[in-house]
């Protein structure tokens, strides 16, 4: 068997059909580095070369493969039943990559920190056992695992702005990005209406049909969608992603129900819902603005109603703002977001970016990983004091430094 080492456990009487799944695999083995970990397991498993095992109770959950287009990455052994199981994987996974160490959190995440990699991309958590994971579980009736990207820094609380068709978030929404451009993007909903004129593909909107949409839906696409004026509207969780990695803060245009969702996820955003100062104002911007047909105006006006009412009313939205004079309203909502006075220049973040190890240990006192290298003295944290989020977004707040040469 040569190369072929194994994580060796406490011969325990499961032993036997342990041994045999874990003589399937043919490619060399890898020792975990949490060896000790999954020595109390009582398993006998085999892992291939940049794999690492993690156990959680009766399942152990093995990572890697990663760098394999056609591998999912994860699979799980459950002791209890003596089979491997391919979960459902969610969130975006990490790009391919080999080298990691993993140490587990509060039995329901699993922290993977990838060696030799940049430290604005090496921080990634596994969940298995959070309420968003569970959830998932009832709906696919499947093992579910979600992967979230660990951002550091604490990135601002993305902003969901909601209102009637015509009463002008769009334009608020341009006045903002105009004059932050370093500062927020844009989350860029999916739609199956079309497109107007001067709309672009993947920056207004991403354009598609309903069948593509909703097979996309099922696979766990998107963060919410929504059925808006006849048409499929949905943020994918990629939309709001790209932002983030862009180390800016996200601005949601959606509807009602788009809020009420997102509200019930772990974004965390400031709901925000913008009314017309009178419903015939709206008619009258609505048309003004010519880009919908007498029809599709009527159906807007009529959804109008009771957006208007919802919006007002259900206590989702943090702050209602009246759009009468744009300037004004402009200057509410900048007041709202802290942004009074504030230039871009000096908002823009200034996260220092250093390179992580070839080899890594990490161990944990308290709300600290310690991120020991083999090589140097330098020792890196990673604070997870201030930690929120998770998926099927981003988890933020994160604190990463260097200590010593
Ligand atoms: N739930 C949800 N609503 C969206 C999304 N994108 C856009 N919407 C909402 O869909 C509605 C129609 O948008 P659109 O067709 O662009 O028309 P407009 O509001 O008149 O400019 C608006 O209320 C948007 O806020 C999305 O991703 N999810
Ligand atoms: N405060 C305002 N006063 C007058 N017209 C406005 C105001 N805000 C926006 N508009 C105009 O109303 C129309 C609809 O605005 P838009 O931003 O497209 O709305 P929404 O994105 O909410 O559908 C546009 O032609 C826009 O120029």
């Amino acid at each position: 068997m040569g190369l072929m080492n194994y994580i060796k456990f406490c011969p325990f009487s499961g032993l036997k059909s342990v041994e045999n799944i874990a003589l399937m695999g043919e490619a060399p083995a890898f020792i975990a580095d949490d060896l000790q970990t999954s020595f109390s397991n009582g398993l006998h498993l085999k892992l291939n070369e940049f794999e690492t095992a993690t156990v959680i109770g009766n399942k152990t959950y093995v990572i890697g493969g990663i760098s394999d287009p056609t591998s999912t990455g994860v699979r799980i052994f459950n002791k209890s039943t003596g089979n491997w199981v391919i979960p459902t994987i969610l969130g975006t996974k990490p790009k391919a990559f080999k080298g990691h160490s993993t140490i587990l959190l509060n039995k329901d995440r699993i922290l993977i920190i990838k060696t030799n990699s940049k430290s604005n991309d090496s921080i990634w958590f596994l969940e298995v056992d959070t309420q968003f994971v569970e959830d998932q579980k009832k709906k696919f009736e499947t093992e579910v695992v979600a992967w979230s990207k660990g951002v550091v820094g604490d990135a601002e609380r993305p902003i969901v702005i909601s209102g009637p068709s015509g009463v002008g978030k769009g334009t608020l929404i341009n006045m903002l990005m105009k004059e932050f451009p370093s500062m927020f993007g844009f989350s860029v909903s999916h739609t199956t209406r079309a497109p107007r004129e001067k709309e672009e593909n993947g920056v207004h909107y991403h354009f598609t049909n309903r069948s593509v949409m909703e097979e996309e839906i099922k696979a766990g696409k998107f963060l919410e969608f929504a059925a808006v004026h006849g048409n499929l509207y949905g943020t994918s969780v990629e939309a709001v992603e790209v932002v983030a990695d862009a180390g800016k803060r996200c601005i949601l245009d959606i509807d009602v129900q788009g809020a009420r969702s997102v509200r019930g996820s772990s974004l965390e955003a400031i709901f925000v819902f913008i009314c017309p100062p009178s419903f015939e104002e709206l008619e009258k911007r609505l048309r003004a603005r010519g880009t919908e047909t007498e029809e599709q105006i009527q159906k807007r006006l009529r959804n109008a109603k009771s957006e208007l009412e919802q919006g007002k009313s259900s206590g989702l939205f943090d702050h209602v703002l009246v759009n009468d004079d744009l300037e004004a309203c402009y200057e509410r909502l900048k007041k709202i977001l802290d942004l009074d006075g504030s230039s871009d220049a000096t908002l823009k973040a200034q996260t220092k970016v250093f390179d992580l190890p070839m080899e890594l240990s990490l161990s944990k006192i308290n709300e600290k990983i310690l991120i020991n290298s083999g090589n140097d003295d330098r020792r890196i944290v990673l604070d997870l004091s201030s930690m929120k989020g998770g998926a099927p977004g981003r988890t933020r707040g994160l604190c990463m430094y260097t200590t010593g040469n």
